[in-house]
């Protein structure tokens, strides 16, 4: 794991997301916007030169490359551009994630237009990035310690429909660096996407302990 450190303060951080959330959202509900028009073309073309606009003004100042995992120096990550819960993705769903006091993280999402597989249904692949993102997370957060999903096994119950759905994960068990960890996402009426994962905290992690320890050293060395 590449420990970049930003110096931005938590104020700083929280000017920022006041900022880009909104941006985020507002590509996503162009994207939803986008996939649902009725339309004339001469509005679309319109509306394709206003959307070129706006990328040429973001394009005036760039990061090179991905937007990375860049950490505060308290060590807590800003994987902003993350494909499932990236803050400034407008592909990643509107996915947040809780973590509670029993070891468990549950998150409850709303997926539109943007997301679909088989008509009016959650695509596969999306159902599977969630899930991934919340065994990922579960074991992370509880275990202290960043995690790579080793092997994801995957098992679609009955079809997933687009709208609100309530997702949970938990871990249910651990050998050495090896984390095994259950997740499901549900509707109203239940499950209808489980998840077994195993998590592996690779070799070269620094472990919980260096972690706190990197943690102080960092805080005393920002006095
Ligand atoms: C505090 C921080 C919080 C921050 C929050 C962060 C949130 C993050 C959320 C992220 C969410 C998104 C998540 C993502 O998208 S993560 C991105 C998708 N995953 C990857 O890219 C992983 C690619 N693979 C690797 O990097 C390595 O192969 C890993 C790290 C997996 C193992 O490489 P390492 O060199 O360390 O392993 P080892 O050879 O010493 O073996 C060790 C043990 O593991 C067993 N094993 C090995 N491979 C597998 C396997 N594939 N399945 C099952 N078991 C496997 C092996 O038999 C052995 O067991 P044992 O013999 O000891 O019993």
């Amino acid at each position: 794991m590449d420990f970049r450190l930003t110096d931005m303060t938590d104020d700083e951080i929280a000017q920022e997301l006041s900022v880009v959330e909104p941006l985020t959202d507002s590509v996503r509900d162009l994207i939803d916007a986008v996939i649902r028009t009725e339309v004339d073309d001469d509005v679309l073309i319109a509306a394709r030169e206003q959307i070129d606009a706006v990328v040429t003004s973001l394009r005036g100042n760039q990061k090179p490359g991905s937007y990375g995992v860049p950490f505060t120096r308290k060590l807590h990550g800003m994987p902003y551009g993350n494909a499932a819960v990236g803050k400034r993705n407008a592909i990643a769903p509107p996915l947040r994630v809780e973590h509670h006091d029993d070891g468990s993280a549950t998150s409850e999402v709303v997926l539109g237009a943007a997301y679909e597989g088989p008509a009016g249904l959650v695509h596969g692949g999306i159902s599977a990035m969630l899930l991934d993102q919340l065994l990922g997370e579960v074991v992370s957060v509880s275990q202290g310690v960043p995690c790579f999903t080793g092997t994801l096994t995957v098992k679609y119950l009955r079809p997933t429909p687009l709208g609100p759905l309530s997702l949970r994960a938990e871990t249910t068990g651990s050998e050495g660096r090896k984390f095994f960890v259950h997740a499901e996402i549900s509707d109203a009426e239940g499950p209808t996407v489980t998840a077994e994962g195993i998590m592996i905290s690779p070799a070269n992690m620094p472990r919980h302990e260096e972690l706190k320890r990197l943690r102080a050293e960092l805080a005393a060395s920002a006095e």
